[in-house]
């Protein structure tokens, strides 16, 4: 039985996958693996028996990466399964940014009397321009930017996309009416929008920063549904008074900017629909069984994707440095005892390299231990089915 350790709400849905091996926990005790949303795990102590943790979403700065790579700890995410859910609200922010919809509804709660009236004479408080015919900015054309970027050009506006690491699948999903920035200057020079889908990494943290919006058109719509503190929030708060945003839609409400006039805090919503939820969920526990069952690695940020066919009694997985010499060490050990390896598959992902060797006849715990203590090599499984 193995335990999984829920540390967010996780739709149901994705729970049914596990099926009747697993238990579902609140606790972290002897936990097999996690499943997370945006719970904060950088405190968490982990105990020796977690193997992975997948995150049922796409931003993974909730978890410590590195140290779960150290510790041999396979961290998944879900890519692109929440990102329809992002794009709608990315719409929703783009029309909120523009029309003063959020200002008239608070008003109209107010009137009273002769409303009819005071509705035709005060709505000019309201006005705000279409967005047919502007032009956007899409930092970072992954899953959602490649989405909101074909999505608002269908809509009229002019679109132009700026990702210094654009994967092939990403540049394939693009429509061709939007044009490429070769770098970030030319997109806030000319954007009268700009809305930001970049991960948010040390190289990322506060690109959004002063200079950044000393380079901006005056009167800029400014949209972020990536993460809070890709965004200086104090020059940012600076630029609006100087004039350069004239709104600022974010979906991290964070002190400072609450109940600001001129931006608009929603609560962590993009992803917070039932399909979302239920993509992510049943995208994360396959990720989960299909590591903790076969040793299978899809959509890993820390280790390299790896999956083999199983047709023999015995696997073993390794996770291990990705230097030379370490598979002729591995395989001798097991030579030793005269075990025939049936079948294998070695992969890297820069400093770090995953195996799976297949075996008829099991490897003998005493064998395992010497594999375990080979220098650089981090976490050793033995599955059979
Ligand atoms: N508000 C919400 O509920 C949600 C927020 N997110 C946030 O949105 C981010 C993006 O999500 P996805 O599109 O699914 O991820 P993704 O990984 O598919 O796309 C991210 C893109 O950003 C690009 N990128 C990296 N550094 C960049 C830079 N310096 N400038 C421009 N582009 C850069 C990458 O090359 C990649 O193409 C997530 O990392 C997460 O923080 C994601 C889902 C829901
Ligand atoms: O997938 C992401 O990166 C998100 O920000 C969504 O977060 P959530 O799962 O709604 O807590």
């Amino acid at each position: 039985m193995s335990k999984i350790y829920t540390l967010n709400k996780i739709s149901s849905k994705g729970l049914e996958g596990f099926g009747q091996c697993y238990e579902v926990q609140e606790s972290l005790q002897d936990a097999d693996a996690i499943l997370v949303r945006s719970a904060k795990m950088h405190e968490l102590e982990l105990p020796k028996s977690v193997k992975a943790i997948a995150r049922a979403g796409a931003g993974v700065n909730n978890i410590p990466i590195d140290a779960c790579t150290q510790k041999g700890i396979v961290v998944f995410n879900t890519p692109g399964a929440n990102a329809n859910a992002v794009k709608e609200m990315v719409i929703a922010g783009l029309l909120l940014s523009s029309r003063k919809i959020i200002e008239g509804v608070n008003w109209a709660q107010t009137l009273k009397g002769n409303i009819a009236k005071e509705v035709e004479s005060g709505k000019s408080a309201f006005t705000g321009p279409e967005i047919l015919g502007k032009k956007l900015g899409v930092v970072g054309l992954g899953a959602i930017g490649v989405l909101v970027a074909n999505a608002t050009q269908a809509l009229g506006m002019e679109v132009i996309g700026y990702d210094p690491y654009l994967s092939v699948d990403a540049a394939w999903g693009i429509s061709r009416h939007i044009r490429h920035a070769h770098t970030l200057e030319e997109v806030l020079g000319q954007a009268d929008y700009i809305t930001i889908h970049a991960p948010l990494t040390s190289a990322t943290k506060e690109m959004f920063n002063e200079e950044a919006f000393n380079k901006m058109k005056k009167g800029v719509r400014l949209l972020n549904f990536a993460r809070d503190t890709l965004v200086d929030n104090q020059a940012l708060v600076k630029a609006i008074e100087k004039g350069t945003i004239e709104k600022y839609v974010t979906d991290f409400p964070v002190e400072g900017l609450i109940g600001h006039p001129q931006i608009i805090t929603i609560p962590h919503l993009g992803a917070s629909t039932p399909e979302s939820e239920d993509n992510c969920a049943v995208m994360a526990v396959k990720e989960l069984k299909g590591y903790l069952e076969k040793g299978t690695i899809t959509n890993s940020v820390n280790f390299p994707e790896c999956e083999m066919p199983w047709h023999a009694t015995f696997r073993l997985t390794l996770i291990h440095k990705n230097i030379p010499a370490m598979i002729g060490k591995i395989t001798s050990i097991i030579a030793e005892e005269g075990i025939n390896i049936s079948d294998m598959i070695n992969k890297s992902k820069g400093e770090w390299a995953y195996t799976i060797i297949d075996t008829d006849t099991k490897v003998t715990d005493i064998k395992i231990k010497s594999i375990e203590a080979l220098d650089d090599m981090i976490k050793v499984r033995v599955l059979s089915k």
